[in-house]
């Protein structure tokens, strides 16, 4: 159970504790943040809302614990995060059980979500080992003008307190993709979990406590983004923030310093499908990709553009998949559960009502109870509809019929997101032209979008983000080159 056994520290009265110093601790706000379980819409936790004091005092320990840390042995920093990985793996029930809680995900995804975290570690740890273990060595004779009398070495430093932000659909993997590669390669790491997901982090958090991580060198802030985020995000003692979510990250671009920045976005994902290709292969990926945790993904298909001549086939395959959809629970690992809130079901049900005036054909007769939507396919979308271009973030599909596969790429390139893209066809030759005509970070050919596996370079162009994750990525991003040039009295050449 959440807050129980090895976590019972964790917990005070009903108010669950952040992390600072290498302690749980109750904010001296006296105040706490509910976090509403969006099946029962009543409150299922409460985190301690922190102060901005409590920040600064997590900033300056971050500085110093990293500065031992950065002399730490690679191999001993990534012996530490095997054994955060293993402890992590041996905890799923009762993190997954928050996950289901906080954020409705279904049941054995979220189990799925913790072991693929401890998964994502361990690669993490060997990794860092592999490429932060090597350097780079130049000679000055390849310029011109210059003899062979400097010697270059360059290396990978740490950057130092790194800031991570993850948002509510992965909180635990997409906190360990960033507290991962910042600590293997020398760096401290303050985490600010999403609001709804904070306690199956903060779980997360105590793996690494238990694993024997030094204190202070990893800390977790709990506390409304809308409230402490600023504060966060802009607190000169941050080197480096890595942030996923949705546009909050284009704000924070603009607010945060000159330190390297990492933003992974929203997304449109357009879905491309050909007359050529396999309509049962698409169908089903688009159902899975649009689908799977009820659309809540960066990576979800969000809009299918399909060649009309082969559309009412397409449609009709995934009209017959989704009537097999499970609506319902978490607990019940039903495939559609509740969305994150109130507020995001309302905004999803605005985008259908908006699709319906403006005369989009309703697959599915539209049910809502509550935060649980289910799952609804509008065809015949037309570009003047919002659900064209806006992220739901929900189980809603958009099909829109196109006359030549110019205007399919031209609707994907049209959109403000460019995150990830897909295209259906067995002519191996159009699929690779069209992947590069998309402008999208990643093109997956005859499959759905997906971020992993994880060690795959992740990114997203235009309002989808800045820079690239993935494991290799990510702990080259949170590093920087430091050069020692030894300069020689006199050129020497090396003799076979
Ligand atoms: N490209 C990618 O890899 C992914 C992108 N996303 C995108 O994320 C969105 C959904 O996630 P959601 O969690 O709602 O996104 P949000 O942008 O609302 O929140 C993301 C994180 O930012 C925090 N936050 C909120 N306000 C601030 C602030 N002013 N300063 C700093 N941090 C702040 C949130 O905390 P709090 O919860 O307390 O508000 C949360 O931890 C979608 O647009 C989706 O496409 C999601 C997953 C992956
Ligand atoms: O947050 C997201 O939506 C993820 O980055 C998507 O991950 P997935 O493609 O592995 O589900």
């Amino acid at each position: 159970m959440a807050g129980a056994g090895a976590f019972a520290e964790i917990i005070e009265g009903d108010v669950f504790n952040y992390y600072a110093d290498g302690e749980w601790k109750k904010s001296s706000s006296g105040k706490s943040v509910s976090i509403v379980n969006p099946t029962t819409r009543k409150t299922q936790y409460k985190v301690q809302a922190c102060t901005q004091e409590e920040v600064n005092k997590v900033m300056e320990a971050a500085k110093s614990a990293q500065r031992l840390w950065a002399k730490t042995p690679l191999w001993k920093r990534a012996e530490l995060l095997h054994k955060a990985a293993a402890i992590l793996k041996e905890h799923r029930a009762p993190i997954a059980e928050a996950l289901v809680k906080e954020i409705a995900k279904p049941a054995k995804d979220s189990v799925t979500e913790v072991v693929r975290s401890g998964d994502l570690i361990s690669y993490t740890a060997e990794e860092g080992v592999r490429i932060l273990g090597e350097g780079k060595f130049l000679v000055s004779d390849s310029f011109p003008g210059n003899e062979r009398t400097k010697y270059c070495l360059s290396s990978k430093i740490p950057l130092g307190v790194v800031l991570a932000i993850p948002p509510f659909n992965y909180p635990v993997n997409l906190a360990v993709s960033k507290i991962g590669p910042a600590l293997i390669a020398g760096n401290s790491l303050v985490l600010k979990p999403p609001t709804q997901g904070a306690v199956a982090c903060l779980h997360m958090v105590h793996c690494f406590h238990l694993a024997g991580f030094p204190k202070g060198l990893i800390s977790c802030i709990t506390g409304k983004g809308s409230e402490i985020g600023d504060f966060l995000t802009m607190h000169p003692g941050v080197n480096c923030i890595s942030f996923t979510g949705g546009d909050t990250g284009i704000a924070i671009s603009k607010k945060a310093g000159m330190i390297p920045l990492q933003m992974e976005l929203g997304g449109k994902d357009a879905c491309i499908v050909l007359d050529d290709a396999d309509l049962d292969l698409a169908a089903s990926n688009i159902v899975k990709g649009a689908f799977s945790y009820s659309g809540q993904r960066c990576t979800a298909v969000k809009i299918v553009l399909v060649i009309d001549s082969v559309a009412d086939a397409l449609v009709e395959k995934v009209n017959s998949k989704v009537a097999k959809l499970t609506v319902g629970s978490p607990e019940d690992d039903s495939d559609i559960t509740p969305v994150v809130s109130e507020s995001s079901a309302n905004f999803i049900e605005g985008l259908i009502s908006d699709a319906k005036q403006k005369g989009a054909t309703f697959c599915q007769e539209y049910r809502r109870e509550g935060n649980l939507i289910w799952p609804l396919v509008l065809d015949h979308v037309k570009p003047e509809m919002r659900i064209a271009w806006e992220e739901p973030f929900g189980p809603v599909l958009p099909v829109v019929r196109v006359a030549t596969v110019e205007e399919g790429i031209h609707h994907c390139n049209a959109s403000n997101f460019g995150l990830q893209g897909c295209v259906f066809t067995k002519d191996i030759n159009k699929a690779i032209l069209i992947g590069d005509a998309m402008e999208t970070g990643t093109v997956q050919i005859n499959s759905a979008p997906a971020r992993g596996p994880d060690h795959f370079p992740f990114q997203g162009i235009k309002d989808s983000g800045i820079g690239s994750q993935g494991i290799t990525n990510s702990i080259n991003m949170m590093t920087k080159v430091k050069t020692t040039v030894i300069n020689l009295p006199s050129p020497t050449y090396a003799m076979g």
